[in-house]
């Protein structure tokens, strides 16, 4: 949506589906990133996170994709079809009050429906929606993905096509690691592990509709035309193979987090850690990659919320240690702890290469690593580079 110019490619392909013959719902999401006016992140750099109530910013963030919905509906209009602007509310969609990242509780398609059976091509905008008390609430970051496979859900839609500006799900981040290739068929499963430990590319919880009701997703691309990626249940015949394929392979993907702080609480006292975990659960502050053994108490959290959980430490006097600007790396395979191999070798990519691990895990399906945030581009390339993740398997 970022500009008239790749919103003219998104058109055509909306066109060309709705000359096909299908009925159409555009999920749209805000134009652009930081700093690009009316993005998410311009509206939230306008404002006092700290002292506006949630209601409020959502109030705000919520323009970001009410100005994309109309200016796409403009442009199609533009082109000689008819179209119909929703914001989350209009298409029905209801949710809590947990604003900032409130959950969908159903939705009334009706409106929706009537405008399909009219012939327009609909536009919604996407990662909001509303309370019964006619509250403006949003769904979390990257809450368009939810908005349109929900929507799907309740129109009893044939697929959703998520659109983004990469070729579909890929071996790892295209824009880090450029050898990093297409993966044409994944597991809903697999997806969603990625999508949890940090790939943009989709929202988990839009996997997580899609799975439960089993709906084909597609990612793809807006500035290409390349097939994308096929997210099917595992046991859908037509991908059965590939998927087999993919799972034979020791590592299939990998994804990273930035913006992570280690925090290390030293000589801990049990009872201490418990009413510090206590008000860290109040204060919604999630931890990441803990571990706590009988001396310490790793984990991580997001530099945003290091200034809070620093008070929190402060208050309760606890003696600890912060390691700032971390990365988190996350191998995504199968049967990694049955098979140490993947770890030996991802050990021996860092031993060789000079690169400080700041903490190292793994379960079933994925090993996590904490590095410094400056090894990141280096170590997601040398690890892709040694599972040869380039090669088609
Ligand atoms: N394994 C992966 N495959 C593809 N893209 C990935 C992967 N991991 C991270 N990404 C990132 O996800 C981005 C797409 O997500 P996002 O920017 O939120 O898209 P959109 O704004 O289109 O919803 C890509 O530009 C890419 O940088
Ligand atoms: N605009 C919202 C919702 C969204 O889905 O964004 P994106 O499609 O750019 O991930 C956000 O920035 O979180």
């Amino acid at each position: 949506m970022a500009t008239k110019e790749s919103r003219k490619m998104a058109i055509e392909k909306i066109i060309e589906k709705y000359n096909e013959g299908y009925g159409i719902v555009v999920v749209v999401s805000a134009i652009g990133r930081k700093g690009d006016p009316y993005a998410t992140d311009t509206f939230l750099d306008l404002i006092n996170q700290e002292i506006l109530d949630k209601r409020d910013i959502d109030l705000l963030i919520s323009c970001g994709e009410i100005v994309s919905s109309v200016l796409l509906s403009n442009e199609i209009k533009e082109r000689g079809y008819n179209t119909c602007v929703f914001t989350g509310i209009q298409a029905g969609i209801l949710t809590d009050n947990n604003f900032g990242e409130a959950s969908i509780l159903e939705i009334n398609p009706t409106s929706l429906i009537e405008s399909l059976e009219r012939g327009n091509i609909n536009i919604v905008a996407g990662f909001q929606g509303g309370t019964n008390d006619m509250e403006i609430t949003t769904l979390g970051r990257g809450g368009s993905d939810i908005s349109a496979v929900a929507l799907g859900r309740a129109i009893n839609c044939e697929k959703v096509e998520i659109f983004t500006d990469v070729d579909g799900v890929m071996t790892g981040d295209p824009n880090m690691i450029p050898k990093a290739r297409l993966l044409k068929t994944m597991s809903f499963y697999e997806v969603y592990q990625l999508a949890k430990e940090g790939a943009k590319i989709i929202h988990p919880k839009a996997i997580e509709i899609a799975l439960e009701n089993n709906i084909p997703i597609v990612i793809k691309n807006t500035f290409t035309n390349s097939d994308g990626t096929i997210l099917k249940a595992f046991n859908s015949s037509s991908c059965k193979k590939k998927e087999e394929s993919l799972r034979k392979r020791l590592v299939s993907s990998l994804t990273y987090q930035q913006n992570r702080v280690q925090v290390k609480i030293l000589n801990n006292n049990i009872n201490k850690v418990k009413e510090t975990l206590e008000e860290i659960v109040k204060e919604k502050i999630s931890l990441d990659f803990f571990d706590l053994s009988k001396n310490t108490f790793v984990f991580n959290v997001n530099i945003n919320n290091s200034k809070r959980l620093k008070k929190i430490l402060d208050n309760n006097s606890l003696d600890y240690e912060i390691i700032p600007d971390c990365s988190k790396i996350s191998i995504v395979g199968k049967n990694l702890c049955d098979n140490p191999e993947a770890l030996l070798r991802i050990l021996d990519v860092f031993y060789h290469n000079k690169i400080e691990i700041f903490q190292i895990s793994a379960s079933h399906d994925s090993i996590w690593c904490l590095i410094n945030q400056k090894d990141l581009e280096s170590s997601l390339n040398l690890i892709h580079d040694e599972f040869k993740l380039y090669e088609e398997s």
